[in-house]
């Protein structure tokens, strides 16, 4: 590589470093608004119905060994089988491929971000569809946050100037044997047992100043070279001890060693170029475990070098890992060793590249580069030339063609989030529009019943007012004149009580009085009653308003509808009784102190009588008596007296005043009872006005109908305002929720365009990949 590939390499990893910054910027937005604006619409059911298909048609058929071999979404493996098989190289006419020899995802499904597959298993979408929304949203956070992670791994990947070569494989493939072989000293233990326990990272000694040395590391994460509390010094001699028998105490071995060969151009690790560290890894077979650590390590490793036992081919864990690591890194590096064991090496050729074929279609289809048959344990005893032939091409693969070995998997993942994220981006939008669609079509529907319930509110307001101000007024009205008219004829009461006659007078008396003071008593309950009856009649009519006003309550909204309050059984229309009014108490003050008084038995003014008088009178005075009073009977007979002679006019006068005398007396005391009537009427009459006792009455009983009726009415008018509210509040709520729409709706239009630069210009980081 010379200084201007190297140039161009750097820039490569420069812009890639900053897109891939920016794929995780875009990726924390987006669980951002997740979180708090808007739970991301995951077309789960479109998914279900398509679901992904990770492996070719002839590995379908596999029985997967290990179930901790699924995919993960979180790597570049969740690739949809459409990509892989358009990347064989006698497949289908590569008509959507970019020009840089890779294909974008199909646009209508979801890789990276593709929420747990295994959920397509059990019944699709109606599994998916039992899904909430916020369960989904909290799904795909989580799968936000594994893809981050990831994106930060790769970042570091990118950054980093070194290389690392994993060497994996199947149980005793002789991985340890061929790592030997590439650095041309016989380090590692080998062994027809099963011998690798750890991961051991062989590295030049350089990189430990050129000490020969053993670091046998606890935890990888915290390992530090220079720091010795981080790792246990191990003797080269040891290596073997420590190799098999410490996989609880170490997490892996760092060895730091010299390569034998002379030259730069001949040493992987010691190359001139970058530094490079080949990890020797467990066989895949051996437990579940270490290979889910392999997996795991994957995103720290820019090559993979698949060992595979000639004599075995592909087996079931080799497959699975194959189709992993395959689409993680796209180019495998395959290495089929043991090779001298075969006998028809044409036939085995054959057929484990026809496994390649299927299992990884991009490494098939450089598999002049890519795919070796070697002998690692005979070149270590004498150079062969396949083994050189191999290590050459490992060698320009790590270190001359480092953007397909290092940048191009970090440039795959990118450019499948960055699809995923365009998918979603528009999948969203379109959920936005619908959303918008939905809500304007419900506030749409939902206005002519807002504006008849605002209409009704305001009619019923004015009804319900309406029949507080009629009842009160009825009220006053009818009090009023009852009042009036009992007292105007109030001495009639009277007139059925028998008059004991003179010497009984007094008690006749009273009793006229008490009679009169119970029949007015009777009289204000009577229009107590009426007030019941008003008030009753008051509640019957709210109380169809009421009625009318809950069947405006839609049954559909009626789960939503805030609950409208019933009508407070101690204001039940039918309790109000004229008892229950406010207690009348004494029905006049003046009545309660009332006493007989002698002047209610003498009646002075006879003049109202006259006529049964004179009936009783002397026939003589008639024309006298058919004057209206004693005065001017007095002045005619004067008058008489003048025309008459004197003895004769003062017999007349004699006379008449006598019979006058008498006739009044008698009368007097044959009217007694009459007088007493009258008189007490008269009195009481004139009290009861002093006191204003119908005006009294007529202003306690509105009050009390007003104090009655307005709590029904308020009732009503708070009823009506609660359905008024909660119709508004739901329309509030919609608003709110269109609002958030749309600007979902703008942010998912503007994330995708985001997205699509950010695509564009990861996809040119490759633009120039042959110089590199
Ligand atoms: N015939 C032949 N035998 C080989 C070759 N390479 C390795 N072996 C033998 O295969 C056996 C296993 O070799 P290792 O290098 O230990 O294999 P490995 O894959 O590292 O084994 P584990 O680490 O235990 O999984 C040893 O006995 C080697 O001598 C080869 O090219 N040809």
């Amino acid at each position: 590589m010379n200084s201007t590939q190297d140039q161009l390499f750097a820039d490569k990893c420069r812009r890639l470093h900053t897109y891939l910054l920016g794929t995780k910027a875009l990726l924390r937005e987006i669980g951002e608004y997740n979180r708090t604006k808007w739970p991301v619409h995951y077309p789960l059911t479109r998914l279900a119905q398509n679901p992904p298909q990770t492996y070719p048609a002839q590995a379908t058929t596999l029985r997967r060994s290990n179930s901790m071999l699924i995919p993960d979404a979180t790597s570049e493996a969740a690739e949809p089988l459409q990509l892989r098989r358009a990347q064989t190289a006698e497949d289908i006419p590569d008509s959507n491929s970019s020009s840089d020899g890779w294909r974008l995802l199909d646009p209508s499904d979801l890789s990276v971000l593709r929420l747990d597959l295994r959920l397509s298993n059990h019944g699709g979408s109606d599994v998916m569809g039992s899904l909430e929304e916020s369960s989904i949203a909290r799904l795909f956070d989580e799968r936000l946050a594994q893809c981050e992670g990831h994106v930060d791994k790769l970042i570091a990947r990118v950054a980093d100037r070194s290389s690392k070569i994993l060497v994996t494989g199947d149980l005793n493939a002789g991985k340890s044997t061929l790592v030997n072989a590439l650095i041309g000293r016989e380090i590692l233990p080998s062994d027809q047992q099963p011998c690798t326990m750890l991961f051991c990272e062989v590295l030049d000694a350089s990189l430990n100043s050129d000490v020969e040395e053993i670091h046998a590391v606890p935890s990888i994460d915290t390992y530090d070279r220079q720091d010795p509390a981080t790792f246990v010094a191990v003797p080269m001699h040891d290596l073997e001890d420590v190799v098999m028998d410490n996989e609880e105490r170490f997490q892996q071995l760092k060895i730091y060693t010299r390569d034998n060969r002379a030259s730069e151009q001949a040493s992987l690790l010691h190359n001139g170029v970058v530094n490079v560290a080949l990890i020797d890894s467990p066989g895949l077979n051996r437990d579940s475990l270490k290979t889910t650590q392999l997996f795991a390590r994957q995103e720290e490793i820019d090559v993979v070098v698949f060992v595979v036992n000639a004599e075995n081919h592909f087996t079931l864990s080799g497959q699975d890992f194959l189709l992993n690591a395959g689409n993680e890194k796209a180019h495998i590096f395959i290495v089929v060793n043991r090779f001298d064991a075969i006998r028809r090496k044409d036939r085995c050729e054959r057929m484990i590249l026809d496994q390649i074929r299927h299992l990884s279609p991009l490494t098939y289809a450089e598999r002049e580069d890519l795919v070796h048959f070697v002998s690692a344990h005979e070149h270590m005893a004498a150079d062969s030339e396949p083994f050189a032939r191999m290590e050459s091409a490992l060698r320009s693969f790590t270190l001359e063609q480092r953007f397909k070995s290092k940048l191009a998997p970090a440039q795959r993942y990118a450019m499948n989030v960055l699809a995923d994220t365009q998918y979603l981006a528009a999948e969203n939008v379109a959920a936005a529009t619908r959303r918008i669609q939905e809500i304007n079509s419900v506030l749409r529907d939902g206005m002519p019943r807002y504006e008849a319930l605002l209409n009704r509110r305001s009619e019923t307001g004015r009804c319900a007012e309406a029949v507080l101000d009629s009842s009160c007024l009825e009220i006053r009205r009818h009090t009023t004149a009852h009042l009036t008219n009992t007292a105007f004829h109030l001495q009639d009461v009277a007139e059925k009580i028998t008059y004991p006659g003179l010497l009984s007078l007094w008690s006749y008396a009273e009793n006229v009085l008490l009679t009169m003071v119970r029949h007015l008593e009777h009289e204000v309950s009577e229009c107590d009653r009426f007030t019941s009856f008003t008030i009753h009649q008051a509640h019957t009519q709210l109380d169809a308003l009421d009625e009318q006003r809950r069947s405006l309550d839609s049954p559909v909204s009626s789960e939503e509808a805030t609950p409208v309050e019933p009508w407070d059984a101690t204001m039940d229309s039918s309790s109000v009784t004229a008892s229950q009014l406010a207690p009348i108490g004494s029905i006049s003050n003046a009545l309660d102190t009332v006493q007989l008084e002698l002047s209610d038995f003498i009646d002075l003014d006879l003049g109202h009588n006259w006529g049964m008088l004179t009936s009783i009178s002397a026939s003589a005075s008639l024309s006298l008596l058919a004057s209206n009073s004693m005065a001017s009977n007095m002045l005619t007979l004067l008058r008489l007296s003048s025309t008459m002679g004197a003895s004769t006019a003062r017999r007349l006068m004699v006379t008449t005043a006598a019979l006058i005398g008498m006739g009044s007396l008698f009368y007097m005391v044959s009217d007694m009872d009459t007088t007493v009537r009258r008189k007490l009427s008269v009195r009481v009459t004139l009290m009861l006005e002093e006191e204003g006792f119908v005006a009294h009455h007529a202003e306690r009983l509105t009050t009390e109908t007003s104090r009655a009726i307005r709590p029904f009415v308020w009732h009503l008018q708070h009823n009506f305002q609660r359905m008024v509210e909660a119709e508004e509040h739901k329309r509030a709520d919609h608003l709110r929720r269109r609002r958030t729409a749309q600007d979902s709706q703008i942010y998912f239009d503007e994330l995708r365009i985001k997205a699509q630069d950010l695509a564009n210009a990861v996809r040119l980081v490759s633009s120039d990949s042959t110089l590199c």
